[in-house]
């Protein structure tokens, strides 16, 4: 089973959220790789939430490998505010695409979720068999409901039908074509916006959310996108794969980092009425490390690539 992505690059591959932050890296990576076939769909061809609009373009387009990026995903106020969204469209779509992609001959998928599958209080470094061993940050339980069943339902099929679907949890990411809205983003594009939108206004402060304390761990998506091709070629497992840096910053630290990336002088305000989430999520990815595969961006270096990506794309 493993081994056997990299050999045709001709193979068709259904990249699933092709536009959004984690789509769009794979797809760059697989073209730079000469991958000749993808299949690619936007939200408005193809809902994924529509389970026989989905068996419909599985019967016809048949794929070879599924790589699933497509989710309905958002920073801690956006997981706070529509839980119904997050539960329930996510379920939809890898309900949808992982059954599908079986039924129709698919012969490998990797389906994507994240690191708040953990308990809010889980040993840190976090390892894979951490999952279901507490209660999970109240913040992003529906979101990583979704996700933990994404996961069982990739080993449930393996399990039943010999079927090659695994996942991979990446930490926070961030890079081009991430989402920049004011309050539905995560953090890092939310302050690099923020920051970025003071300097050109001259503004004396910045408002940055919660108490600055807690620990995040970040991980450039070019980072992410060739451990995903990494796992399609190397990783046919029934446990899913930690995908980190092993790095983690406050998020003092971090908005430190962005005002100094983005160069704006004034001062920082911390709004306590905003919640801080799980205090740290650094994850254990000895797993995949000890397959060969480690990170290579610093986040220092990220940051100056992601700035420049939305000064050239996003700012008005
Ligand atoms: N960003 C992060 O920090 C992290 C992300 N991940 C995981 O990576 C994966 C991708 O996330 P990311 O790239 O950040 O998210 P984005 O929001 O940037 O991209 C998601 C993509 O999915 C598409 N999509 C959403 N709903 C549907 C639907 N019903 N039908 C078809 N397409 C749909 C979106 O299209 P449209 O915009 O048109 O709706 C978009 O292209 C997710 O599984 C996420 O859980 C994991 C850890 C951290
Ligand atoms: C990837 C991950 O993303 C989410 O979890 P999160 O790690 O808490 O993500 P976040 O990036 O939104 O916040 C990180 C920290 O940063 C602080 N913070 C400061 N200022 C801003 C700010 O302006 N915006 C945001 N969003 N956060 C801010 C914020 O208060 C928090 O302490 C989940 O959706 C979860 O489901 C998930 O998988």
């Amino acid at each position: 089973m493993a081994g056997s992505f990299l050999s045709d690059k001709s193979a068709k591959v259904f990249v699933a959220g092709h536009r959004g932050l984690v789509g769009s890296a794979i797809v760059r990576r697989l073209h730079h790789l000469g991958f000749t076939n993808l299949i690619l769909r936007t939200h408005a061809e193809l809902d994924l939430t529509r389970q026989s609009d989905v068996e419909a373009f599985f019967a016809t387009e048949k794929p070879q490998f599924v790589i699933l990026a497509a989710a309905k995903v958002g920073g801690i106020h956006a997981n706070n505010t529509y839980p119904a969204d997050f539960i329930s469209i996510n379920l939809q779509i890898q309900t949808n695409v992982i059954d599908s992609a079986y039924r129709h001959g698919a012969k490998k998928l990797l389906f994507l979720g994240s690191s708040c599958i953990y308990p809010k209080f889980a040993p840190q470094p976090i390892p894979e068999d951490a999952l279901l061993t507490g209660p999970l940050e109240p913040t992003n339980e529906w979101y990583a409901i979704a996700k933990i069943s994404g996961i069982k339902m990739c080993q449930a099929y393996r399990i039943q039908y010999g079927w090659d679907a695994i996942s991979g949890m990446p930490t926070n990411l961030y890079g081009p074509n991430d989402n920049f809205h004011p309050e539905n983003s995560h953090v890092l594009p939310a302050l690099m916006r923020r920051f970025h939108e003071a300097k050109v206004k001259g503004a004396k402060e910045v408002v940055v959310w919660g108490s600055g304390s807690p620990l995040r761990e970040f991980l450039h998506v070019d980072d992410l996108a060739d451990a995903v091709i990494f796992m399609m070629e190397k990783y046919s497992g029934r446990s899913h794969l930690n995908v980190g840096s092993g790095k983690e910053v406050t998020i003092k630290e971090l908005a430190e980092l962005v005002k100094e990336v983005v160069g704006f002088e004034g001062e920082l305000v911390w709004d306590s009425s905003k919640p801080d989430g799980t205090p740290r999520k650094l994850m254990d990815s000895s797993k995949l490390a000890d397959l060969g595969w480690t990170s290579k961006v610093s986040l220092k270096d990220g940051l100056r690539d992601t700035y420049q990506w939305y000064l050239e794309n996003v700012k008005q």
